[in-house]
């Protein structure tokens, strides 16, 4: 356990720690603060939702002269969303020093965020196409910049970004502090980031597993076809106070969104096609609890911190191990716990073993919830709702007409009807949705990271059917087992 005071932070930006609620300082945040203080270059890989930004903030914010009217340092990330959140964030860091963080991102209006440089800002939080233009006309400036900060590091040196970050850091003097930043640090990519490094510390806050231990992860095996009565069912059963849903392309994030509506859950849907102005008013209705299912493209799996969401499903399974990370790491943060379900078609049970291989946790597997199994979730649910209001609601106003009921029924019929009234029975609305071509690997296409025996790959498989099978607790369930 390390506390923050000893880590040698100055008592400004203690102040503002101890305003963010933070107590002791987390494994990678008491590793990464000290050494990047003194101005070393860092590579830091830790877990989902356990604090990396502070990590890098922190120190970030120390080393910056306020008096400097100059942007002294620069964070890339890969999303609009997550830029403005990491910036929000350093505001919070950096607001008893009086340091300021700006984001910068694409599909807002240019000459808006010309004025807000105006301010000064002592440090950008930006996405890589913004940046470039903004450096192209000059209106952002990096001579001066002595911190550079790659979130979600592994991406941005990924095919989709590595030329943007090139001419960014082409732009930077090289007599600079470098920061890497990422759950997952995929060995290839992270050589390619040591180029633009030097002599980088690689702190690797040592885990198991690259998945954190309070997701309890599982997936359910299905064709195709029956994947959305199967979403359906488990938000039934489960009722996540926050869920995200992950799809696999943008049209199938619209046609998710359009068919849950159609079955009475609030749903948007976020994707790289919307309007920016869309995406911040979906994010924000998420976060305030106004549409409580988000549906996601992978634009949605990285950095982004919303509390409250307690379910990720992925009603596709993810591209790469990494994305899976990711997703489902936007449950279960800062010590919360989360659950994760992973829909998987017979012939992407491949991909399945290779994520497992890669994060080295199995998921359960689980059967393919009834119908009946959704309408105890919610019978459930109402009875809770019922001994919620006994509990700590004021319902005399209502005892008189109940006692009318009485004259005339018997209690339980009273009691039943009044729980079928407040019931959510499931609908089964019929819905249209594109099928989308599966996700196929073959077993050998990752196996140059870590090498597996046929044996030891046997015996995988047969523990986690075995393991499957001993959760499935009803008979009901048991039933529907092998659907
Ligand atoms: N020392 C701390 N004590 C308590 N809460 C903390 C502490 N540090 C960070 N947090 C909180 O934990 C949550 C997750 O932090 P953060 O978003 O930085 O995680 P991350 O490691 O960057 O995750 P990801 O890999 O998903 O980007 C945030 O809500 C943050 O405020
Ligand atoms: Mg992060």
């Amino acid at each position: 356990m390390t506390m923050f005071h000893e880590l040698g932070i100055s008592e400004q930006v203690m102040k503002s720690i101890q305003a963010m609620g933070f107590e002791e300082a987390t494994p990678i945040q008491a590793e990464t603060i000290p050494v990047s203080l003194k101005g070393k270059d860092v590579i830091g890989q830790a877990q989902t939702g356990t604090g990396k930004t502070a990590a890098f903030g922190i120190p970030m914010v120390e080393k910056i002269d306020v008096k400097n009217p100059q942007i002294q340092g620069i964070v890339v990330a890969p999303t609009r969303e997550l830029a403005i959140q990491v910036a929000e964030e350093l505001n919070r860091i950096g607001h008893f020093k009086g340091v300021k963080a700006l984001p910068i991102y694409g599909g807002q209006d240019i000459n808006r965020q010309i004025r807000a440089l105006k301010n000064k800002p002592h440090i950008i939080v930006g996405t890589p196409g913004r940046l470039i233009d903004h450096i192209n006309r000059r209106t952002i400036r990096l001579n001066n910049i002595q911190t550079v900060v790659l979130d979600e590091a592994d991406e941005m040196l990924n095919m989709g970004f590595i030329s943007d970050i090139e001419a960014i850091l082409k732009e930077v003097p090289t007599e600079r502090q470098t920061l890497l930043f990422s759950a997952t640090m995929p060995d290839p990519i992270r050589k390619i980031g040591e180029n633009f490094m030097k002599d980088p510390v690689l702190i690797k806050v040592k885990a198991k597993e690259m998945t954190v231990p309070n997701i309890e992860q599982y997936y359910i095996e299905m064709h195709e076809k029956k994947k959305f009565d199967v979403l359906t069912r488990l938000l039934d059963m489960e009722s996540p106070e926050l869920a995200i849903v992950f799809g696999r392309t943008k049209r199938r994030v619209d046609e998710l969104s359009e068919a849950l509506n159609s079955r009475g859950y609030a749903a948007e849907g976020i994707h790289g096609d919307l309007t920016q102005a869309k995406r911040t008013s979906v994010l924000n209705k998420f976060k305030s609890g106004t549409i409580e299912v988000l549906v996601a493209t992978d634009v949605a799996a990285r950095g982004l911190d919303i509390s409250g969401v307690t379910h990720v499903y992925n009603f596709d399974i993810p591209q790469d191990p990494e994305s899976y990370v990711h997703r489902i790491g936007r449950t279960g943060r800062a010590g919360k716990t989360g659950l994760a379900y992973t829909f998987v078609t017979p012939r992407e049970m491949g991909q399945l073993k290779n994520i497992e291989r890669i994060t080295k946790r199995t998921m359960v597997r689980r059967p393919i919830p009834s119908l009946d199994d959704a309408l105890e979730g919610q019978k459930r649910i109402t009875a809770e709702k019922i001994l919620y209001t006994i509990q700590h609601e004021n319902y005399s106003f209502y005892k008189h007409l109940a006692e009318e009921l009485l004259d005339e029924h018997d209690s339980v019929t009273v009691v039943a009807a009044a729980i079928k009234l407040l019931t959510k029975e499931p609908d089964t609305t019929p819905v249209h949705l594109t099928e989308e071509a599966p996700i196929i690997v073959k077993e050998k296409k990752r196996d140059n990271r870590r090498r597996e025996t046929g044996k030891s790959r046997m015996k995988a498989i047969h523990n986690r059917s075995g393991r499957g099978r001993s959760t499935s607790t009803g008979s009901a369930r048991k039933k529907t087992y092998n659907k």
